[in-house]
């Protein structure tokens, strides 16, 4: 399997709200997607983009999340962590299924279906027990960039 950039870290936020104040006020981030639902995947999601010493957005992106509804995915994660905190790294493969039948053979648990995610192409999850403890997302590269 042929491993692509680190498109994401997601960081897990009791308060969407407050986590982007911070982000835009103390740390000088770029909020570059307002928060928005997806019901299908239990959380509400914004991006915000890390600027270079220009202030030109480095594409550098950390995912926001809340968990949406009490069977949310990250509903555990926010209760053992109430201040919220680094939830998972994602890469970008060019090929999903590909990935998904390597990090099969290799043994590690696939969580659930490959789904569409946030960007709007195919992910899957696999457990952080299998991946030095994190939870690992892999992610079909946008075509046409990001
Ligand atoms: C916005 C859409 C999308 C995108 O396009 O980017 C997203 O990123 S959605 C992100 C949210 N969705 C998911 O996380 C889906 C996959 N996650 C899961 O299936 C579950 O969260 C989980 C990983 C199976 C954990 O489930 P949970 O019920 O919270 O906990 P367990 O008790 O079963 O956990 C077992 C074990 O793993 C440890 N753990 C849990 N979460 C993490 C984590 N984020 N990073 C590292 N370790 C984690 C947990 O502490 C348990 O360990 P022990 O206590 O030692 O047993
Ligand atoms: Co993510």
């Amino acid at each position: 399997m042929k491993l692509g950039r680190l498109n994401h870290i997601g960081v897990a936020v009791p308060d969407m709200q407050a986590a982007l104040a911070y982000y835009r006020d103390i740390m000088g981030a770029q909020v570059i997607t307002e928060p928005f639902d997806l019901p299908e995947q239990g959380v509400k999601v914004a991006f915000v983009n890390t600027p270079d010493a220009h202030g030109e957005p480095t594409g550098t992106q950390i995912e926001l999340i809340e968990p949406l509804g009490e069977s949310s995915p990250i509903a555990g994660f926010i209760a053992k962590n109430p201040a919220g905190g680094q939830h998972h790294l994602c890469y970008e493969v060019e090929d999903i299924e590909a990935a998904r039948e390597w990090f099969t053979t290799q043994g590690k648990r696939i969580l659930g279906p490959t789904r569409i995610g946030a960007h709007g192409t195919p992910i899957f999850f696999l457990h952080p027990k299998d991946m030095l403890g994190q939870l690992t997302e892999i992610m079909e590269t946008p075509r046409g960039g990001h």
